[in-house]
């Protein structure tokens, strides 16, 4: 009797050891996770509560939330997945794009990226590893390269030169109304294809007009679909009801149809030609295991989809807001004819010695940066987001555009002041080429572009607005940010104009 009472006894004092280690240890460690707007539904989250465009509605959750270690972060619940928004310059470029550069630089994946990316193996969706390094490193060298990019510098001058050539036929030295928005989107469509394939697809005189009208359509519809993903993406169960899935990958296979047509062209030809492609198929025969044919497509499907809209809404923003600041374009154009004169048009070499015309750029990235909430990142471990726990398979989500009308790090934030970036330092707290190893390679690119065109529209023309009321600044609904209302502005070819684009 006494031996089994002193067994329960020792088995009590065991089992109440194990109670207290499994307690201790075991026990699902309480995450501190960042505020949260209230309005949460069990499956969608806070899906409903996203109402375009979202970069404006993200900043006003963050705004009604009571951050109580500086601000800046908070988190959504997106169907399943547990996503962080970052607003604040601080914590994006210390915490995120700085500490935990290497665990945030990985993409979430979407069901387009699967259709329509290639199985996520093309450069901006592709898993943070070996074959993104790989990727990167040889757009770094083929495409985005100085001299990669001054080979190319033909294409820009002649497709500049046609845009003013086809604006100077529209409006002559008359005032003439003319809408901007589709010469800028046939100036970097044209831009981007010319450098991969040799070939004109938009605007006038295209290579072939049947196929140019193709090309178009599918371009255009690849765009509509290309985005951070679509409902069925964040609550996986609509599946079962949505043709989503369906769609893009009717979608996949037209663009691989098509973008093979365009390596299969190439291959057939006698002489290898400049583009890009040819480039490309150069190095298959060096190392075909790698350079296979979808690698080759996923790069001209990239080159696309990030290098043509971005830099066209970049350029109808900056016209918007120079039509509203007539000071700021007569400054830019005083500064353009002392350093240029009236004898020849600006050129590309000429940017360098236009700060003004810089500063203006850099304004209006500032505040109308094309895609407001960059691409999203996601976390491949748990880290932490200063004293918040992120843990892994987090999306991340920073809001460039409220952080670049952030009062605490830009004075008179909502305001066009390009005078602001005089102070060289100004322009290190821009995001809109994001941060870190997943920023934009393309930011050379679009930057010689964008300047070329719009120091052109301003050394050429004189613009006035319609009606003399200011042109309206609201933005539509779209993954690159374009105008709700389209630009139209007048326009009147400067004397001197027809002497030097003859
Ligand atoms: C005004 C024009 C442009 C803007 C504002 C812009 C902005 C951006 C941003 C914000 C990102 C994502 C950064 C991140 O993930 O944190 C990005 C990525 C990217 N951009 Fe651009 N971009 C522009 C033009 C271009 C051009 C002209 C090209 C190429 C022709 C290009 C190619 C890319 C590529 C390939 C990526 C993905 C990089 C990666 O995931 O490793 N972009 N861009």
């Amino acid at each position: 009797m006494e031996e089994t009472n002193i067994r329960v006894v020792l088995y009590s004092i065991f089992s109440l050891i194990f109670l207290i280690i499994s307690f201790k240890f075991l026990k699902p460690k309480k995450q501190n996770l960042p505020p949260s707007p209230p309005g949460w539904l069990p499956i969608i989250g806070h899906l409903r509560l996203l109402k375009p465009p979202i970069h404006r509605t993200l900043r006003s959750f963050s705004e009604t939330l009571d951050h109580n270690d500086g601000g800046g972060v908070m988190s959504l619940r997106l169907g399943s997945r547990l996503v962080y928004v970052v607003s604040s310059h601080k914590v994006a470029a210390e915490e995120c794009f700085g500490k935990n550069d290497v665990v945030l630089a990985n993409r979430p994946q979407v069901i387009i990226g699967k259709h329509v990316g290639y199985n996520n193996t093309n450069m901006i969706a592709a898993p943070y590893g070996d074959h993104w390094r790989n990727l990167r490193r040889l757009c770094t060298i083929e495409i985005f390269s100085t001299h990669r990019l001054n080979c190319f510098l033909y294409v820009r001058t002649d497709e500049v030169r046609r845009l003013i050539s086809r604006l100077s036929r529209l409006a002559g030295t008359k005032k003439t109304v003319v809408e901007l928005k589709p010469m800028l989107m046939d100036l970097t469509f044209n831009n981007i294809m010319r450098m991969m394939t040799g070939k004109r697809y938009y605007g006038e005189e295209t290579t072939d007009e049947e196929e140019a009208k193709r090309v178009r359509k599918l371009v255009a519809d690849v765009g509509a679909n290309t985005s951070s993903g679509n409902a069925v993406d964040y609550v996986p169960i609509l599946r079962l009801f949505s043709s989503y899935e369906n769609r893009v990958k009717k979608l996949g296979e037209e663009t691989d149809k098509f973008l093979q047509g365009l390596i299969d062209d190439k291959r057939g030809q006698q002489e290898t030609g400049t583009t890009m492609i040819d480039h490309l198929l150069v190095l298959q025969k060096s190392d075909i295991e790698y350079y296979t044919d979808q690698i080759i497509k996923g790069i001209i499907l990239i080159m696309v989809i990030a290098g043509t809209n971005t830099s066209a809404v970049t350029l109808e923003w900056a016209l918007s807001n120079l039509l509203n600041h007539p000071d700021v374009i007569s400054k830019a154009r005083d500064e353009i004819d002392n350093r240029v004169g009236l004898d020849r048009l600006i050129e590309e070499a000429d940017l360098s010695e236009l700060p003004y015309l810089k500063n203006i750029v850099l304004e209006t990235l500032r505040l109308h940066p094309a895609t407001p909430l960059l691409v999203p990142h996601m976390a491949s471990e748990d880290c932490k987001i200063g004293s918040y726990d992120m843990p892994r398979g987090t999306t991340l989500l920073v809001n460039a555009w409220a952080i670049h009308r952030d009062p605490n790090t830009w004075d008179d934030p909502d305001s066009f002041k390009p005078e602001r970036f005089e102070k060289e330092e100004e322009a290190q707290k821009l995001l809109a080429f994001g941060l870190g190893r997943r920023a934009c390679p393309g930011s050379g690119l679009a930057q010689r572009i964008v300047g070329l065109a719009l120091g052109s529209l301003i050394q050429c023309f004189e613009w006035e607005r319609v009606g003399n009321v200011e042109v309206d600044m609201k933005e539509g609904v779209g993954n690159t940010v374009p105008k709700a209302i389209p630009l139209k502005a007048i326009c009147k070819a400067r004397p001197f104009l027809h002497k030097i684009i003859s």
